[in-house]
């Protein structure tokens, strides 16, 4: 059976986050994700997920200045600080939470000195979350979406893990993004599953249900299931009406 893990990032995204992983468990996700929870109580979010017996999967370190476009401050060579301030940040609330992986987000930035800072940072970042048993993610986002976004396609992610040199820094294989930059999916999910943290979903091109759109899902699903993977995939999708409809679940379940 494959397990979904709800993105609270764009499910739910107008209700408080304790709220959103109630209605997650009521619709039949196996575990939830998040992007920035930062807003709200840790407590409260804990307090949910015990309610639910429901695990974070995931979080987000901070963005930056988001009004000035910032998307990411790992890759920014002089914002170590600040950089290294989100990934503090980003602990504690996993810690309290018990939330299981931190997304490091780079940043827009590009060439050798932003390499260096990224993987500085990304060493900083896993040293830390080691002793508390949380893996690093990183993960490549399409050009559309996030144009000159450091990190953009899976074979770069793999130069930097290899970098890197920490068993607890792993790559966020998102379907959406790396169709759009890569293709070859299902090529890419048996090559990369040594190096594999966690695994989104939506529809491409239009990051919607994933049971629409230009990649048959149903297949993946049966490849992951080839392949030995059984943790829960992460739903990162738009809800097309605006509302949230999972009845797309049961397809695939
Ligand atoms: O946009 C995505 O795919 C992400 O997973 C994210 O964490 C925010 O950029
Ligand atoms: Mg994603």
């Amino acid at each position: 059976m494959t397990k979904f893990s709800a993105n609270l990032g764009f499910l739910w995204n107008d209700k408080p986050l304790p709220e959103a992983i109630k209605l997650a468990h009521q619709a039949g996700y196996s575990a939830v994700e998040c992007h920035w929870p930062y807003q709200f109580d840790a407590d409260e979010v804990k307090a949910a997920l015990q309610e639910t017996g429901l695990t974070m999967l995931g979080l987000n370190t901070d963005r930056g200045d988001v009004a000035k476009g910032e998307n990411g401050l790992s890759a920014l060579p002089g914002r170590e600080a600040q950089a290294q301030a989100a990934i503090d940040q980003a602990i504690d609330y996993a810690v309290k939470t018990n939330t299981l992986n931190i997304h490091v987000m780079a940043g827009f930035s590009s060439g050798v000195e932003a390499e260096k800072t990224f993987i500085h940072n990304l060493q900083y970042a896993a040293d830390r979350a080691k002793l508390h048993n949380i893996n690093i993610l990183i993960e490549p986002l399409n050009h559309y979406d996030a144009p000159d976004y450091f990190l953009q396609t899976s074979e770069q992610a793999k130069g930097i893990l290899q970098q890197v040199k920490r068993d607890n820094v792993k790559l966020m294989f998102d379907c959406y993004h790396l169709q759009i930059m890569e293709g070859d999916i299902c090529r890419r999910l048996e090559k990369l599953m040594p190096i594999i943290g966690h695994i989104q979903i939506a529809s491409v091109p239009d990051r919607q249900e994933p049971n629409t759109g230009e990649l048959n899902y149903a297949y993946v699903f049966s490849k992951l299931k080839e392949l030995g993977y059984s943790k829960p995939i992460g739903a990162e999708y738009k809800p097309k009406t605006g509302s949230v409809d999972s009845s797309w679940l049961t397809e695939y379940r």
